[in-house]
């Protein structure tokens, strides 16, 4: 076959990531898939790589082990356009400024921290706009600042706000515009990390912080899930997740821009 075009690469990544988190939800292993499905564990992991370009009956027969619909593993079309941009989304304390900050500086992109775009507009710090104007005048102020970016920008990568994926709009906007990532960790290690960084806003005064924290995840778990790739902040070390995500990125077709001609010759 002739190379794939970025989307066919990006096409079969998206493919693997399914395979990968479908897998992940039944805790089967690799090998227990092999046997249930019929499918070699060599084809399977070059499935899960973006590798998979197999017949359509082997992702079949993979997603019937699985017990998912085929459509479900083959997603939708993916929509190149989108493609330029890469948003961060996850619970405060993710790392979503400090990953995003330099997965922009290394991709040659700008980085937008959506949280400040939002009081930009506003004119107004956050904390104030809400309690004075209330939730849903912030969720309009956010989706605005959102639109104006994905519009603005064809490359960049965005920090959205941790509440973001509240609003299935923005949500929607978001994940139909970009790339989406959501950097997971434990709930423990937000809290380490919300205390190391003296930011202890959803914390402050209350009896029992890490409960609190934990339902939050619980709650939006569901939510951060549908983002194209997950990256485990806890599981991985800072130089580690920037790595996994300049792959993931290398892997959905996004390219870093093109190093300068060197001196011919
Ligand atoms: N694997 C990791 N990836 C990203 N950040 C990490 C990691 N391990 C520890 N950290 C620390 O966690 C904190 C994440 O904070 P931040 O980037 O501000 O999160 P967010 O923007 O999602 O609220 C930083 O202090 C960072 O150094
Ligand atoms: O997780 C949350 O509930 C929130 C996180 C904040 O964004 P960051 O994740 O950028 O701090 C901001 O959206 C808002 O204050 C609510
Ligand atoms: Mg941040």
């Amino acid at each position: 076959m002739t190379a794939k075009t970025p989307d066919e690469t990006a096409f079969l990544a998206q493919l693997g990531m399914r395979v990968r988190r479908a897998r992940a939800r039944t805790g089967l292993t690799r090998r227990r898939l092999a046997a249930l499905s019929g499918v070699s564990e060599r084809y399977l992991a070059q499935l899960e790589a973006g590798d998979g370009n197999g017949s359509i009956l082997l992702i079949r027969r993979v997603a019937a082990a699985l017990a998912v619909e085929l459509t479900e593993l083959i997603g939708q079309p993916v929509d190149v356009s989108r493609h330029g941009r890469i948003a961060l989304v996850g619970v405060r304390g993710a790392g979503k400024s400090t990953l995003g900050a330099r997965l922009a500086d290394r991709l040659g992109m700008p980085f937008i921290e959506l949280t400040h775009e939002i009081a930009r507009d506003l004119g107004a710090p956050l904390e104030s706009f809400i309690a004075q104007e209330g939730q849903h005048a912030y969720r309009e102020a956010e989706r605005r600042a959102l639109s104006r970016v994905v519009d603005a920008h064809e490359r960049c990568v965005i920090a959205a706000g941790g509440s973001l994926v509240l609003e299935p709009q923005a949500y929607q906007l978001l994940r139909s515009r970009c790339f989406t990532v959501w950097l997971k960790a434990t709930p423990e290690d937000h809290i380490a990390r919300l205390i190391a960084q003296r930011d202890l806003r959803p914390l402050q005064g209350r009896e029992n912080a890490p409960a609190e924290l934990r339902m939050l995840l619980a709650q939006r778990e569901r939510l951060y899930a549908l983002a194209d790739f997950t990256i485990d902040t806890s599981a991985n070390d800072e130089a580690t997740c920037l790595t996994l995500l300049l792959e993931a990125v290398r892997e959905a077709g996004i390219a870093a821009p093109p190093s300068e001609p060197g001196p011919p010759g």
